[in-house]
């Protein structure tokens, strides 16, 4: 036997009793969550089990104790997946997502959720928030806004009627592939098919490269692979996800124009959601519509030194909301400095609503 055949031998022992370390200490780990679970339910019945403060808390923990060689992110991936385990022993979580199976979003709540929770496809945003209203599923998963392309319009739209806390939100590197069935014929595609913003992200790719093929929007990316299934001068435009689901050839990768596309999702639910520590606010404010009316809404933001991350204008479409802006700010509503500003805020609008205080995204 040679010197490395030994060391072979010697490390896969090691491995072996690595492994059942490993195992001991995910079952012990695992028990102790079930005995949360059981506090919880002896103070009240109707507890809710997934808490996303603690969540956030525990992976920005094991992120920032790593050492390597792993990377934290893919450390944080893999207690992702312990938590999600741990949960679902107790009552697995029900997610309902903009679909079909194979979008984006699917993936980002499957990020977010890991892969123990039970995702449930619905055909609409409008869908998701009705389905999380009425208690069918435990939380929602909705796109909101891409790098490239900008503010999910209904998805804000939606909010306005309605009564639904954000959670938690999550961000995803989108990366888009032109894929053919084993029936296209590849020097022949005259139609691509995708979901607008998909088309969007890959404008300049897509002017290079099938200048003369039509573009067919559809309702999203996993609907143009299973499109594409059925057509032979057809390709369709999706991500990793769909591209597995319906069997398809990706026959250009990453084809986004832009390396850092992704897109932010937001975890829509029921509950109001204690602070984490590194926490953003969502508001939706209406204002008079009279001259300064922006900069009076801004101004105490300003001076509280609050950090705004995003602000949008929406239409208004009743009379009181004259002008909506969503905006979004680093800090809780439970820190003293967040209600001062909401208070002040309060006085200038004539209409304030919180979507809610949630962590910031982890993974
Ligand atoms: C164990 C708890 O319940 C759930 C499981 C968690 C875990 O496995 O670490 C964390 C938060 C909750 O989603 C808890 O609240 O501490």
């Amino acid at each position: 036997m040679s010197d490395s055949s030994i060391n072979l031998d010697e490390l896969r022992q090691r491995i072996d009793q690595l492994d059942g370390d490993i195992l001991r200490l995910i079952s012990e780990r695992a028990d102790c969550a079930q005995k949360v679970a059981h506090v919880k339910l002896a103070d009240d019945k109707d507890a809710v089990f997934y808490r996303p403060e603690r969540e956030a808390q525990v992976l920005r923990r094991i992120m920032s104790l790593n050492k390597g060689p792993l990377d934290s992110e893919e450390m944080a991936r893999l207690f992702r997946e312990i938590m999600s385990a741990c949960l679902a022993l107790e009552q697995p979580i029900k997610v309902a997502y903009l679909g079909p199976e194979g979008t984006f979003t699917q993936q980002a709540a499957l990020k977010h959720f890991g892969e123990s929770a039970i995702s449930l496809p619905m055909a609409a945003i409008d869908e998701v928030f009705r389905e999380v209203e009425a208690g069918a599923v435990n939380y929602g998963v909705v796109p909101v806004e891409n790098s490239t392309e900008g503010v999910v319009n209904h998805t804000l739209d939606t909010f306005m009627d309605s009564s639904i806390h954000i959670c938690g939100e999550v961000v995803l590197r989108i990366h888009h592939h032109l894929l053919i069935s084993d029936t296209t014929r590849r020097d022949k595609i005259s139609r691509i098919y995708s979901h607008p913003q998909s088309f969007g992200q890959c404008r300049k790719w897509l002017d290079a490269h099938y200048p003369h093929a039509e573009r067919v929007p559809v309702s999203s990316n996993a609907e143009a692979a299973k499109l594409v299934k059925t057509e032979w001068h057809s390709a369709a435009i999706a991500g990793d996800m769909a591209a597995k689901l319906y069997g398809l050839e990706r026959i250009a990768d990453k084809i986004e124009d832009r390396p850092d596309n992704s897109t932010r999702f937001l975890i829509i639910g029921n509950q109001r959601v204690p602070m984490a520590g590194e926490d953003k606010t969502s508001i939706v404010v209406a204002m008079r519509n009279q001259p300064g009316a922006l900069h009076d809404l801004l101004e105490p933001f300003h001076r509280h030194k609050i950090d705004l991350t995003r602000i949008e204008t929406r239409p208004s479409r009743t009379g009181v909301w004259n002008y909506v802006f969503f905006i979004d700010f680093k800090g809780h509503v439970d820190e003293p400095r967040v209600a001062a500003v909401l208070e002040e805020v309060k006085l200038r609008a004539s209409e304030l609503r919180v979507l809610g205080s949630y962590p910031q995204g982890v993974l």
